[in-house]
């Protein structure tokens, strides 16, 4: 059988009859300024056998076969499927590892809980996976002719780090917009080290985001955030490797830390294709957890009493300084996006304090993670719905851990040396200076395990 033609454009994602080819510089519908979606040929997709897809996805993984060993474009068909080869930029992004997490999970009373580690990527965090995509589009309307002078993001962050790195093994230009001193060392230096023009504005995120949008209004200046759909595409590419990890079978829930809420709709568009066509036989419930000081979605799902929906209205709020940095935002440009993977999946919203969350980084840090604060806001939320009974033994639970503890070192060493604002640790551990002596290294043994 000759293998059909796959194809995907962009649409409005509110169901306005505007569509644009991927190669169009455009972030909003049109006709109702809503924001976009990526739309693929499900009837072509659907000429292949879900069997097939699966066994191909298989075969790819990890492998050799430049570029289909990514994680992402291992997926190609499902992501970009008109993209020229030769304009792939991959930094052999996913293929994340997925732990059991026995341990945690009987402190919980549970006794199914898996961490997928998205940090455990080129730049350390989950936005590789968008990010691969989106300055692969760049080099493709750049070879096209498409004059696109530099691509620009606002973040608190990981974006950042994820648009330089990219953009670095492409050759082409990076502006990044960060709010002054409210990244951490690490998120700093990599567009730094990467060559990126590093612009720190003083405000926050949010005040960032709007003055990005209003820089992409210049034609050549490309928008990198995941307001620009095809972040998303490659981003939902984690719900396809998590389900093959566990063998096509859906997840009973994943939990996953919201900021600007890209993530959480990546993921249930993800699990929405599979499950439309026929790789996993039912859809995971979704919690997004947010931070206590950063809960513009709970404040609007809590306000309207409801499970939530697109219907529901996210108003934005100050957001204030939280140990999870990277979601420290109040104005998600992906609300709408988010509330309708929610309704899809059976979902619900909660929040964390910034004692919670750091409580439980360290308790999961126990059994062998290294959380950054922003895992240990979807860990504190799945510790509340575990005591809640809203989560229960016997079924399995997935949380996403979106970067690598290592980005977040100030956070780590706080946390021990009790130096966190408004935290007092209770998992705390100090190290111990002895003699360098046998005797002085036995005695602090014996201080901690007893003598044998
Ligand atoms: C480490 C980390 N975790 C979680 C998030 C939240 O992802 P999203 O903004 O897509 O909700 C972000 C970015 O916002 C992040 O950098
Ligand atoms: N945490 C993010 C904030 C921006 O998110 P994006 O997915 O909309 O680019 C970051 O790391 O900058």
């Amino acid at each position: 059988m000759p293998t059909p033609t796959f194809s995907a454009r962009f649409r409005c994602a509110d169901g306005c009859d505007f569509h644009a080819p991927l190669t169009e510089v455009v972030y909003r519908c049109a006709r109702c300024g809503g924001l976009l979606e990526v739309e693929h040929d499900l009837d072509a997709l659907k000429q292949r056998p879900a069997e097939a897809w699966k066994a191909l996805f298989e075969a790819r993984f990890r492998g050799g076969a430049w570029p289909l060993g990514s994680g992402v474009w291992g997926k190609k068909e499902w992501v970009y499927p008109q993209l020229a080869e030769e304009n792939v930029v991959s930094m052999y992004e996913g293929g994340s590892p997925l732990l059991r997490l026995d341990r945690y999970a009987a402190e919980l009373g549970l006794d199914d809980v898996w961490l997928k580690e998205c940090g455990v990527t080129h730049t350390g965090s989950f936005k590789d996976l968008g990010m691969t995509v989106l300055v692969s589009a760049v080099k493709e309307m750049r070879a096209r002719g498409k004059a696109i002078r530099a691509v620009a993001c606002a973040s608190t962050g990981d974006t950042s780090a994820a648009l330089a790195a990219y953009c670095a093994a492409a050759g082409i230009p990076s502006v990044v917009l960060l709010p002054r001193g409210k990244v951490s060392t690490a998120q700093l230096v990599q567009p730094i080290a990467n060559g990126a023009l590093v612009l720190e504005l003083d405000t926050d995120f949010d005040g960032c985001m709007k003055v990005v949008q209003e820089l992409s209004q210049t034609p050549d200046i490309y928008l990198a955030n995941s307001m620009n759909s095809l972040r998303i595409e490659g981003q939902k590419t984690l719900s396809l490797e998590l389900a093959q990890q566990l063998g096509w079978r859906s997840p009973d829930w994943i939990v996953i830390p919201g900021g600007n809420l890209g993530n959480a709709s990546a993921v249930g568009k993800g699990f929405a294709m599979m499950k439309e066509l026929g790789l996993v036989e039912r859809l995971p419930r979704l919690v997004v957890a947010q931070a206590e000081h950063a809960n513009p979605l709970y404040l609007a799902v809590t306000a309207a009493g409801r499970k939530p929906g697109p219907e529901v209205e996210v108003v934005p709020v100050q957001a204030r300084k939280t140990l999870a940095s990277a979601i420290q935002i109040g104005a998600p440009v992906s609300a709408k996006r988010a509330l309708r993977a929610l309704a899809a999946l059976d979902g619900l919203v909660e929040q964390a304090s910034e004692q919670e969350l750091a409580d439980a980084a360290a308790r999961a840090d126990r059994a062998g993670a290294f959380a950054c604060p922003h895992t240990g806001v979807a860990l504190a939320v799945l510790e509340k719905l575990a005591a809640r009974g809203t989560i229960r033994r016997g079924e399995r639970v997935v949380v996403i851990s979106t970067a690598h503890g290592l980005k977040f070192s100030e956070f780590k060493v706080g946390y021990h040396e009790g130096t966190l604002e408004g935290v007092a640790p209770r998992l705390a551990n100090r190290s111990v200076r002895v003699a360098p002596t046998l005797a002085g290294v036995e005695d602090a043994i014996a201080a901690r395990f007893g003598r044998g």
